[in-house]
């Protein structure tokens, strides 16, 4: 179990507080470069090819050093351990917490309910090396004969934005004779359009949920069941071409799919930490077995470094406590993830859900209403496309935004000068968000132009850049399934340890389940032309002009 602390109780959020109103309120990070030329080397890691830069942060040694406190009054280290452990950390659906499971490489074994997992998570790796063997040698068929060329995975929510960021981030790798597409949403189109680009023969079906129980997955899935026995004729054609990745076998046959034909998981693995386990399927059947495990390998290289390296050189660690700091202290309720690669489009996307799923609580582990600010925003777009459309506000809006900057050093696309001018603008964000443009120098520049004094007065409030906004950068050697694996796995763990200090079970979901529950009573209603009048004024009004617009059933 985790401790059950409300961290405004501690020494160290007191002492947080005074420091921040005493001093760091006040401060200009430009101020605390200048006075010590070693900040860079002091306020940065590396982690094998990652370099993780936190020194453009408003901090200094004190800060960090209540930050590890508060870290330390919340009994972190214990609870780290008791996650890698088994412990069943998820309390309200009683599960163990166990990503790091599916990436053990370890020869420890891990317990559930006194039962070792990690022969049956082998099992399910070895199933997964050899149908993706056997998919990508052909010796898997279709129905008519030929080799499958189109995988469509099937899943929404965790089913579906990991191996969609993870596919997509790894790009130069795909196998050259697969090509992948996910369909998620319940609206029609997502299905209709992805099945005009493929063709029943050749296309293996994913279906991708935990539960096997999601409406829109089931739904999509029904409809591509239709469409493939439309050509396909044989229902007994079905196992060729639909898989399904789940911990729910009595509906997964109920489906009609064989259970040969089922990759399991286990419900200790949380829907958005699930890309690890069969979940992933899609990820290894499109850029190769080998690739998938160094992605895992990846990732087990960051939870080793998560679990034993000391609390002040921990990379996750010290993520989630700048976090906090900005959070608590000084009142951001957003953060950014601007990674400056663009196969990494979705990875702004995908911990989305991997934070506001995780930390949007408001209620602590006793029950009780937390009296303090839990998970902020998460969003972000891949420089340099985010600076021609939102950094306007990160610059000179009233909100704090503290932004993470990631970046590859070599490009999968060397072309002519586009990386480096690329960094250059990567650089060049956080110099200019940090040092900001004082009065004096944008007087002087506007002097230059031959503006007159007047114009000079007239035009400088709007060119004051005030800087002091804070960025943490990550630079990656290269973005290989190997390094994506550990900066996955980096924010996995950002995650764990802010909802820790808060106090907040990080891996249910309650949240999602009232409108899903709300649906289902109105679908019925929407199945017939009647007027409505069960709900509030404006739910009833919505729903009879939207009978109203549609044709008549
Ligand atoms: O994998 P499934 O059981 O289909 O669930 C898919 C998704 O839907 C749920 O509503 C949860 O909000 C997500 O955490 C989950 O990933």
């Amino acid at each position: 179990m985790l401790p059950k602390i409300n961290p405004t109780n501690t020494q160290a959020w007191f002492l947080l507080k005074k420091h921040y109103e005493d001093e760091m309120s006040r401060k200009q990070m430009k101020d605390l470069f200048a006075s010590d030329a070693e900040r860079f080397a002091k306020f940065s890691l590396h982690l094998e090819d990652i370099l993780f830069d936190y020194s453009k942060n408003m901090l200094n040694q004190k800060t960090l050093q209540l930050l590890l406190q508060l870290a330390g009054d919340c009994e972190l280290k214990d609870a780290i351990h008791a996650m890698f452990a088994g412990i069943k950390i998820n309390e309200t659906e009683h599960r163990s917490v166990l990503h790091t499971a599916l990436r053990n490489f370890s020869d420890t074994p891990i317990l559930v309910d006194g039962k070792d997992v990690m022969p049956l998570v082998r099992k399910v790796l070895a199933h997964m090396k050899s149908f993706c063997d056997d998919v990508h040698t052909g010796k898997w068929k279709g129905y008519s004969g030929k080799k499958i060329r189109y995988i469509v995975n099937i899943g929404i929510g965790g089913s579906d934005l990991g191996p969609v960021m993870v596919t997509e981030a790894l790009k130069p790798y795909w196998h050259e004779d697969i090509e992948a597409f996910f369909v998620s949403n319940v609206d029609a189109t997502h299905i209709t359009e992805t099945l005009k680009k493929v063709t029943p023969e050749e296309t293996l079906f994913l279906v991708a949920s935990k539960t096997f129980t999601t409406q829109e997955t089931m739904t999509n899935a029904h409809t591509a069941r239709q469409w493939f026995l439309h050509t396909a004729k044989d229902e007994a054609h079905i196992a060729k071409h639909f898989v399904a990745l789940s911990t729910n076998e009595k509906e997964v046959t109920q489906f009609g799919i064989d259970k040969a034909n089922m990759f399991e998981f286990w419900d200790w693995v949380g829907g958005r930490y699930s890309l690890w386990s069969a979940i992933g399927l899609s990820i290894a059947l499109t850029i190769g077995y080998d690739n998938f495990e160094q992605l895992l390998k990846g990732a087990y290289s960051v939870d080793t470094h998560f679990r034993t390296a000391k609390l002040e050189k921990n990379i996750p660690v010290l993520m989630a406590l700048i976090g906090i700091w900005y959070t608590n202290f000084f009142g951001a309720q957003s953060e950014a993830i601007l990674p400056y690669d663009q196969y990494m489009h979705r990875f702004s996307a995908y911990f989305q859900q991997g934070n506001m799923e995780s930390n949007g609580k408001s209620v602590d582990r006793s029950g009780n209403p937390v009296n303090y600010a839990t998970g902020p925003v998460i969003w972000g777009e891949p420089g340099t496309n985010g600076q021609h459309a939102f950094y306007q506000l990160i610059h000179q809006g009233t909100l704090l935004i503290p932004c993470d900057f990631i970046a590859p050093a070599i490009s999968h696309n060397p072309v002519g000068d586009h990386h480096q001018k690329l960094l250059s603008n990567f650089f060049a964000q956080t110099e200019a968000l940090m040092n900001g443009k004082s009065e004096n120098e944008v007087k002087a520049e506007l002097v230059k132009t031959g503006k007159n004094e007047e114009e000079i007065k007239k035009l400088c409030p709007f060119k004051i850049f005030t800087g002091n906004k804070p960025t943490n950068s990550i630079l990656v050697k290269e973005i290989t399934p190997y390094s994506l694996g550990s900066l996955i796995a980096l924010y996995e763990h950002k995650i764990f340890v802010q909802g820790v200090i808060w106090n907040i079970f990080s891996f249910d979901q309650w949240g999602v389940e009232l409108g899903k529950q709300l649906a289902g009573n109105i679908l019925p209603e929407l199945l017939n032309n009647d007027e409505i009048s069960s709900h509030d004024s404006s739910t009833n009004g919505l729903i009879n002009a939207y009978k109203k617009l549609r044709t008549p059933l």
